[in-house]
């Protein structure tokens, strides 16, 4: 959908913001930006839209080179959602969100019906609609910001740390609802963040950039995790990045068995079977449980069967019912699985083509 073929930006002063670059953005997938402060990520997801021009090379979205394209059309045919959320403070939200509707020339009925239906999309009252920006909570704006983007439902949407500004609370939420969004809407995105967690949770495929506008590695977040490809990655994805990894998998397909009864920590349920806490049969010490879903990962259940006591995590239902327990021992091995899992990915016959885009650059061509 998004092609980048090798992509040069050099400003007016001098300063090289992306040097050569070469990468492909598939249909319907989230490419995550990340890389250490000024190594040309925004810079190569404006080009995308044209708020910058390269110097040379060429980009296309969905085929047709961005600039053969009217600029003014090409940027309200994409999505675009920056970290200050930048809405027009003047302007009710409802307007706001229908603001690239009307340019469209949808008609203001049109345009405002639009914009009621995305409020809810984004999880928004029709009350918040007739506020102003100012009159909303932080991550209320990013979520009509959003909104915004997605009014003239564009393919591809360059989002700019858009998460950036908000506690990590409301964070998280927003990274939720995006992902449930992008299940729904299966749009193109590109994401800018400086957060690493942020870009294994939401990215398909992740890209490291290093300064001077070098992309040292584009790969899927477990291949990134399990595989950096330079020790400048390595160090990006910080020393836990074994742990990261276990982030990705979940709890699905590890065993479990009964809960102990009887003898030392006993696990204490309520009517409905769902758990309420740990009880030492001796002392009667109670020690509170964190109960987890299939859904959930790997890295919370080691976390969690490190607190529980006996080492015993707490499995449940959709419902919360309990359903068994799983022994640290057998989250140990299936995260020892894992790690070989990712770590062999590429290695395997069947993927004897590689799958990653891994462009590692000698030069250290900084700013001028
Ligand atoms: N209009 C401009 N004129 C001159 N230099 C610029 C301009 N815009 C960006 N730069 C420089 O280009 C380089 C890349 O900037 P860019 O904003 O793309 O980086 P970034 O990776 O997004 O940084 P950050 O994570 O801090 O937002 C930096 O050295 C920056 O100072």
């Amino acid at each position: 959908m998004i092609q980048f073929d090798t992509v040069h930006k050099r400003f007016p002063n001098g300063t090289t913001a992306v040097h050569d670059l070469t990468l492909d953005m598939p249909e319907g997938g989230v490419t995550v930006f990340v890389g250490s402060s000024g190594c040309g990520k925004t810079t190569s997801l404006r080009m995308i839209n044209r708020m910058v021009d390269p110097t040379s090379g060429t980009i296309r979205v969905g085929g047709r080179d961005v600039l053969e394209q009217d600029a003014a059309e090409l940027r309200r045919s994409i999505g675009y959602v920056i970290q200050q959320s930048g809405l027009f403070p003047h302007r009710t939200v409802l307007d706001n969100i229908a603001t690239v509707p009307l340019l469209l020339g949808w008609g203001r009925r049109k345009a405002r019906a639009r914009a009621a239906e995305l409020l809810e999309t984004v999880g928004l009252t029709a009350e918040a609609g007739k506020r102003y920006p100012h009159q909303l909570s932080g991550g209320q704006q990013q979520r009509v910001g959003v909104a915004r983007a997605l009014a003239a439902d564009p393919p591809v949407l360059l989002m700019d740390e858009p998460f950036g500004a908000v506690d990590p609370v409301v964070r998280t939420q927003l990274q939720d609802e995006l992902l449930r969004l992008q299940q729904e809407l299966n749009k193109t995105i590109v994401f800018v963040t400086h957060d690493i967690d942020e870009a294994v949770r939401l990215g398909d495929r992740i890209a490291v950039f290093r300064t001077g506008g070098h992309l040292v590695q584009c790969a899927p977040p477990a291949e990134l995790l399990a595989r950096p490809a330079d020790d400048f990655v390595a160090d990006f994805l910080g020393a836990e990045r074994g742990l990261k990894l276990l982030s990705l998998t979940t709890l699905a397909d590890v065993g479990q068995g009964p809960a102990p009864e009887g003898t030392g920590w006993e696990l204490v349920l309520d009517a409905a079977r769902k758990p309420l806490l740990w009880r030492d049969e001796g002392t009667s010490a109670e020690v509170p449980v964190r109960p987890l879903r299939d859904s959930d990962s790997l890295l919370s259940a080691l976390n969690e069967s490190i607190a529980a006591p006996g080492g015993l995590v707490a499995r449940v239902d959709a419902d919360g019912v309990l359903t068994g327990v799983t022994s640290r021992d057998e989250i140990h091995d299936r995260a020892g699985l894992a790690h070989i899992a990712a770590g062999t990915r590429l290695d395997a016959p069947e993927n004897a083509g590689d799958t990653s885009d891994t462009a590692v650059h000698e030069d250290t061509d900084v700013a001028s």
